[in-house]
Formats: structure tokens, C-alpha cells, sequence
């Protein structure tokens, strides 16, 4: 089957990196990504390609290149749906806030209401490819609305799960470590299907790294991933507290363990706990998922990883209160960095965000800075988790737009995001513009603590 015509329903963090990629590639494709999010998609079609609304290094010169050619950003779905041969979905599926499963289980009402729209509007044969993050065997809730609500027309359902991480979105997706695709290959529409979407990304990804299974195996494996990731950074941020403990350095403990091949060196970073859209969200509904199927050990164990990350983010707050003498009310603590990693806008889930609610209710006033973060997001961010007031939050939280100026006049400056100019920063000057004894929490081991402590602060660099 040749595709010619893609729809994407979402136009977020994986649907915009996605779809813009596979539309640089596949030129011979036209690609359209729809929301309902209007403010989303005018700032994608903004004439300015630097107000896209997503920050990915690399990203808005792809943009660039292929929209109005054949990549389009539109609020228009029953068209886009109508024209398109092959529909991913890629809409956000976050943990349940309410009734069964509150607190664990994903949302999946965004995906229902995506298929119902599908199935409503389509006339002609369609493949639906579940991009989201679903749980798994959504694929057969799926087929069944499609099948029942729909006009009689086939729709053959695809897993093909994202694995790119933000920041560095637009390296994975031109090269990645694997494409996954999940089909019915028991069925030659089934294999039809499957092989519709391979050649989709053969245009710029080896045969050798298309990966094709059973839809159940793709569904589960990117919960599997997340959870291995997950896993890893809450391992080595459990032996960052005994480092703390015992004298040893978790960076070295980091290298020695993970220069066994078996092990491997990447996700050792120890930090202030990880955060993001999907770690914590895919290991609670991968718990949810073990516990109804009655699961419980598979479940505990997999729990502990957000266990541990959520003990991780409250020692690093707690350790800021105890060491500032046991009282932080009305002193004035620097955060720097807001996102949860660097390089990306996105603080989903970010470890500033509970840290800084810790202070807060220690009676903190906080100050931030970063990058790439508006005021907005930061009050957004600290009204959502409704501990306070929103006017409580504007009062007690200020929101400024340099390093120097979050950290003057301040007891103690905390580093929680590892972006590359917090290294660079005058921190001799900013020594002499703060309170002392000058306090400076590094969540992230970026700074170079030698140097820190001859310039003359007071320093606690986590697992150290
Ligand atoms: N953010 C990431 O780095 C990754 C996310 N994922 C998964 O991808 C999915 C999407 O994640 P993000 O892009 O981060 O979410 P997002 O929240 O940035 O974007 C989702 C978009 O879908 C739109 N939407 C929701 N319902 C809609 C509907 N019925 N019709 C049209 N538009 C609709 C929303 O308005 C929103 O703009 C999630 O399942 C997530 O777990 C997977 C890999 C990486
Ligand atoms: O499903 C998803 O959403 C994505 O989740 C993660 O990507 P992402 O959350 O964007 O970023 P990561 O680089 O994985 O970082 C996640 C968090 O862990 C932290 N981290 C990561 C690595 C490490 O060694 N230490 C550490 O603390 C980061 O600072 C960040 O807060 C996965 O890496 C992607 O493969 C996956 O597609």
C-alpha cells in the first residue's frame, strides 16, 4: 500500500519532532498534524520559526525546511482524518486524576475520543497507528470502536511506540536505536499494514533497525524501556545517599560499575531525582497493570523506582532546610533551572517543581531561573499541585530572567536542571553578591566543587 497522505492527531512533544522529521524525509509524503489546541497550532504555523511552541535544539530549521511543503499544522481533524491513509495518534495519555485507577492507571479518554473521530469520519480504508504510550492491549479497545462505530471501512491498527528523549529529539528520531512496530502479522492486511509503515521509515532508518513484532509485545515494550531507564537512575540515586553516608563518590562508583560491558554507561547519572512526562506516569500504569492482573511482587518492584525517586527529590529538599541551620522562613533560596532536563521547555513532572513546593512550605521565598521557561509555566506549574494559593504562589515565588539576578541577595542557590550555561556562570561574583555563609546545592554534579569551595562557598553536591 503506498501512503501519501498522513494525519497525526497531536501536535505535542512527540507528534510535532515526529511528524516533522518524517516529513523532511519522506518528501513525496504530505504530513498534516492537527489539534484542538489552537493556540498550539498557531504558534507552530507562526511566520517566526523560532516561536514554535517546543523547544528542541535542532527542531524549527527541520520546520523550516519542510512546512507549507508538505508539512502542515491545522486544527482541521475530520479533514486531515478524511484525506489521510495512515492516522497516528499521538495524544497525551497522562495518569488518571480521578474514579478507578486515580493515581495510577493512564488516562486513555483522549485516545477513545480519537478513535470515535476516526471511526466517525472515515470513508475509506485506514491504518491507525497507536504512537502514544498506551498500556497494553489498548490496540483491542481500539479495534473494537473503530469496528463498531465506523462505516464498514478496514482499519488495520499498528503499535509504533516513540522512544526519543527530549532535548535530544531530533538526533534520536534521524537516528534511531531501534523503530518498533507492532501489527497483526498473522493477516495479510495485517503484514500489509506493517510493511506500509516499515517503508515509511526505511526512507532514512536501515532495514536492520525496524523492528517488527506482535502488537501486545510493541505495547508493553515501551512501558518495559521506560521502566529499565527509570530503573537505572533510581539505582544509582539509591547509592548517591549511601556515597553521602559512606565516603564514596557516586560519579566513581558511576564509572567503575558501568564500564562493565554488561552493565553499560549510560543512565548512571546520579541527580535530584528524575522527572519528565513519562517515567513516573508509564512505571505507575506498568504497576497498575501488574496489580490487575493480580501481580503484586511485579508490582512492588517496580513501585520502588518511584518509591525511591520520590525520596530522592524530599532528602535533597529536606538536606537545603537542615543544613541552612534548620530554618529556611523568609530566607531566599536560588533555584536554577526549572525543566526538567536541559535543553527542552518542558517541566512535566521536573524535580524543581517539588523541591521547590517543599521550600515553600518551609516558608521559603524561592527565586528562579531558566533558560527556556516562562513565568507562566513556573506559577502553572506550583498552582497545579494546589498546596497554596495562586496569589500565595505569586507573593512567595519570583521568577527572573538571569542567574546572577536569582542568586543575589540569596542565602543558598540550588542547581536543578544541568544546563550548559550554569557551569559558565561568574560564581565568584555571584559569592560576593550573596548572604553568608554562601550555600550551593548541586542536584545536578555540574559545578566543579573544588573550585566552588576555594572561591569560598559552602557546597553539597548530591551523592558526595
Ligand atoms: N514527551 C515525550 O518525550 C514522549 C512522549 N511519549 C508519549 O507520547 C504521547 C504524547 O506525548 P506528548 O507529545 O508529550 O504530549 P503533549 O501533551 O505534548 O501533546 C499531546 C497533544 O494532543 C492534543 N490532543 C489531545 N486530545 C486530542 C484530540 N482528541 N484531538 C486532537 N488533539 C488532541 C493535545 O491538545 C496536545 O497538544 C504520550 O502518550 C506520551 O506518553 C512517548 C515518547 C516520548
Ligand atoms: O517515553 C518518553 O517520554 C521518553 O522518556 C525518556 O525520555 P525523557 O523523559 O525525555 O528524558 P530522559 O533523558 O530519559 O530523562 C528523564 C529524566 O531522568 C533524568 N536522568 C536521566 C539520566 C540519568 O542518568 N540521570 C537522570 O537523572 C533526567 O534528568 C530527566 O529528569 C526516555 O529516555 C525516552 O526513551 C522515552 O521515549
Amino acid at each position: 500500500m503506498k501512503i501519501t497522505n498522513i494525519c497525526c492527531i497531536g501536535a505535542g512533544y512527540v507528534g510535532g519532532p515526529t511528524m516533522a522529521i518524517i516529513a523532511q524525509k519522506c518528501p513525496h509524503i504530505n504530513v498534516t498534524v492537527v489539534d484542538i489546541n489552537e493556540k498550539r497550532i498557531a504558534a507552530w504555523n507562526d511566520e517566526d520559526v523560532n516561536n514554535i511552541p517546543i523547544y528542541e535544539p535542532g527542531l524549527s530549521d527541520i520546520v523550516k525546511e519542510a512546512r507549507g511543503r508538505n508539512l502542515f499544522f491545522s486544527t482541521k481533524v475530520d479533514e486531515a482524518i478524511d484525506k489521510a491513509e495512515m492516522i497516528f495518534i499521538s495524544v497525551n495519555t497522562p495518569t488518571k486524576t480521578y474514579g478507578i485507577g486515580k493515581g495510577m492507571a493512564a488516562d486513555l479518554k483522549f485516545i477513545e475520543l480519537c478513535a470515535r473521530q476516526i471511526a466517525r469520519v472515515s470513508k475509506t480504508d485506514k491504518i491507525v497507528v497507536e504512537k502514544s504510550t498506551l498500556p497494553v492491549r489498548t490496540a483491542e479497545a481500539l479495534k473494537n470502536i473503530l469496528e463498531n462505530t465506523g462505516n464498514g471501512v478496514n482499519f488495520q491498527i499498528l503499535s509504533n511506540p516513540e522512544f526519543l528523549a527530549e532535548g535530544t529529539a531530533v538526533e534520536d528520531l534521524l537516528a534511531p536505536d531501534r523503530v518498533l512496530i507492532g501489527g497483526d502479522i498473522d493477516t495479510e492486511k495485517g503484514r500489509e499494514a506493517v510493511n506500509a509503515l516499515v517503508s515509511v521509515y526505511a526512507n532514512w532508518v536501515t532495514k536492520e533497525h525496524i523492528l517488527t513484532t506482535n502488537v501486545w509485545s510493541s505495547e508493553l515494550s515501551k512501558l518495559t524501556a521506560n521502566a529499565f531507564l527509570a530503573q537505572r537512575v533510581s539505582s544509582i540515586n539509591a547509592m548517591s545517599e549511601l556515597c553521602e553516608k559512606t565516603g564514596a563518590d557516586v560519579n566513581e562508583v558511576a564509572k567503575a560499575v558501568g564500564m562493565d560491558s554488561r552493565i553499560g554507561s549510560k543512565f548512571l547519572q546520579s541527580s535530584v531525582g528524575f522527572g519528565g512526562s513519562c517515567f513516573q506516569k508509564d512505571i505507575l500504569n506498568l504497576v497498575y497493570i501488574a496489580k490487575s492482573f493480580g501481580l503484586n511482587e511485579v508490582a512492588d518492584y517496580w513501585e520502588q523506582v518511584i518509591i525511591l525517586n520520590n525520596h530522592q527529590k524530599r532528602r535533597f529538599a529536606a538536606n537545603i532546610v537542615k543544613t541552612l541551620f534548620n530554618t529556611v522562613s523568609g530566607k531566599k533560596i536560588a533555584i536554577l533551572g526549572w525543566a526538567f532536563k536541559k535543553d527542552t521547555n518542558d517541566t512535566r513532572e521536573s524535580a524543581a517543581i517539588y523541591v521547590s513546593d517543599y521550600l515553600l512550605n518551609e516558608q521559603a521565598e524561592i527565586v528562579v531561573y531558566d533558560p527556556k521557561v516562562t513565568a507562566e509555566q513556573i506559577y502553572e506549574d506550583l498552582d497545579y499541585l494546589g498546596t497554596r494559593t495562586d496569589s500565595e504562589n505569586r507573593s512567595l515565588v519570583k521568577v527572573v530572567n538571569t542567574a546572577e539576578e536569582a542568586c543575589g541577595n540569596s542565602h543558598a542557590v540550588a542547581v536543578l536542571t544541568e544546563w550548559d550555561e550554569f557551569k559558565n556562570l561568574d560564581w565568584q561574583q555571584i559569592y560576593e553578591n550573596m548572604l553568608k555563609p554562601a550555600f550551593l546545592f548541586d542536584g545536578r554534579r555540574l559545578l566543579n566543587k573544588a573550585e566552588l569551595k576555594k572561591v569560598g562557598f559552602e557546597v553539597f553536591v548530591i551523592g558526595s
